[in-house]
């Protein structure tokens, strides 16, 4: 008969009494959250396992420091690099580069396996991070650090490496979709909005990371890594944040039928050499309100990944917070474990396509042009003629009413005119802007947006 504990659920023995030691390093949004969960899912945990996961310290900066009560005071410590050289797995969610690299390194060198969410260390230097567990011979997990809840590098990194990713599209940073989804439902402020992600635990610790896209970056480089199998580090990412988005651009974005996303885009692109390459974006963008990245809300990620044989996926949940965070921590816990109770090993690097990491100007899409211009017969011509000059082709133009009327000595009034292009090289496009904006007849090119998902 089934054996059942007081809550009714049945339990499964442990195959060993030795308990897997894990090390957490930082006990703050995330780590708190990671304590939860391994406090209250033990029993579960350890059938999972086959073997307890017991905590056996957790570092931070300030022992003194209020904590939420699932957090054992006892178990505290300000001596990190003490703590994982007596730990099996160690946990890193304190984020930055140092200490957190050296600790991880450490970490490996004592022969732990490591998990960590630290999307910024991975792209800057992951590969020191691949190295130093490949020469220990131990895993290197880290499915928090993209897309937080959603299972995402696992699905990239070994359920599809039979297939062949041609693009890796969506939305990455909870942080930006909140306020851009804020933005655009309440009319609201960046700045008042960033204050409510910080609140709700979903911004990093500097929210600059998030609003100039430098996290969707991180992650897009670890994506791009993994989908292509070559390295590609943050450094490599043509990066625009939101914060130059204007209420009013999106105010624009509903009145043509979008809605602004920040977006981060990994694709195979041909090169200027006509060999293939690799090209790594991450700006706003402007999504038809029909496209499932419309529906997005809040801090929700959402990730296409467009593959040969397995054809469209999409990936959709929770991509920041405490305990979302953590359920991707916990994933990775308890695959480690059970490499250590059963043997076996994670995936290790895989960087052999080595392709070129190629330049913004290889981007190819659709722009939305908005501009402002004297309200008077030939200038949408003209407009037209930069536009056709440089093989950018219309797809629309609209023009609204005048909102600024001719004067009585003759000078014209101003129009506003929104031209929306069919996929265009951005090397033209940018060319084409300058151009434009040379014109007497512009008075102002007032946004210019890539447009993607039609
Ligand atoms: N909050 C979220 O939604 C997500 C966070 N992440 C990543 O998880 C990591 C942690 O993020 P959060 O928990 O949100 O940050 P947090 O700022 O709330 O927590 C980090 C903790 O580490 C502590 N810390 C700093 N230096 C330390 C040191 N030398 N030793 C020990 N502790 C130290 C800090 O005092 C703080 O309590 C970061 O890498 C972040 O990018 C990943 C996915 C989602
Ligand atoms: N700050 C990040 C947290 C998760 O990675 C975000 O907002 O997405
Ligand atoms: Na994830």
């Amino acid at each position: 008969m089934t054996e059942r504990d007081q809550t009714g659920r049945p339990t499964t023995p442990a195959t060993t009494t030795t308990p897997v030691r894990v090390a957490l390093l930082g006990c703050g949004v995330v780590g708190t959250e990671v304590v939860r969960l391994l406090t209250t899912q033990a029993a579960d945990l350890a059938a999972r396992v086959g073997a307890p996961l017991e905590l056996v310290g957790v570092a931070v900066r300030d022992v003194d420091a209020p904590r939420d009560p699932v957090v054992d005071r006892s178990l505290l410590t300000a001596d990190a690099e003490g703590l994982v050289a007596r730990a099996d797995v160690v946990v890193e969610v304190v984020g930055g580069i140092e200490p957190a690299r050296s600790l991880l390194l450490r970490a490996v060198e004592h022969g732990a396996a490591v998990v960590t969410a630290n999307k910024a260390l991975l792209a800057e230097d992951g590969p020191t991070l691949y190295a130093a567990a490949d020469a220990a011979g131990v895993d290197l997990y880290f499915e928090a650090a993209v897309a937080g809840a959603i299972p995402l590098v696992r699905p990239v990194r070994e359920s599809l490496t039979g297939d062949r990713i041609h693009r890796v599209l969506g939305i990455v940073n909870g942080t930006t979709n909140y306020v851009l989804d804020r933005m655009a439902t309440e009319g609201l402020g960046l700045a008042e909005v960033v204050a409510d992600a910080q609140a709700l635990g979903y911004a990093e610790a500097d929210p600059t990371a998030d609003v100039e896209g430098f996290d969707a970056a991180a992650k897009a480089a670890i994506l791009a890594s993994l989908a292509f199998h070559t390295r590609v580090s943050i450094a490599d990412v043509d990066r625009q944040g939101i914060t130059a988005v204007t209420a009013d651009d999106v105010a624009w974005a509903g009145r043509t039928g979008h809605v602004i996303k920040l977006l981060a885009i990994a694709e195979r692109r041909t090169g200027a050499d006509g060999a293939e390459g690799v090209q790594v974006r991450v700006h706003p963008s402007l999504v038809p309100l029909a496209h499932p990245l419309a529906g997005v809300r809040g801090a929700f990620n959402a990730v296409f990944v467009e593959a040969e044989a397995a054809g469209e996926l999409m990936f959709y949940g929770r991509g920041a917070g405490g305990a979302p965070t953590a359920s991707a921590v916990l994933g990775d816990v308890v695959s480690a474990a059970r490499h250590r109770v059963h043997g076996g090993r994670g995936p290790a690097e895989s960087w052999y396509a080595d392709l070129p990491v190629l330049p913004a100007d290889a981007a190819r899409t659709r722009y939305q042009v908005r501009l402002d211009v004297d309200d008077r017969p030939g200038v949408l011509a003209q407009v037209s003629a930069e536009l056709a000059e440089r093989g950018v082709s219309i797809e629309a133009v609209r023009q609204s009413p005048a909102d600024t009327p001719a004067t009585d000595d003759g000078a014209p009034g101003v129009a506003r005119l929104v031209i929306t292009t069919h996929e265009a090289p951005e090397a033209a496009l940018a060319a084409t802007v300058a151009a434009i904006r040379d014109l007497a007849s512009v008075r102002e090119v007032v946004s210019v947006l890539r447009v993607e998902g039609a």
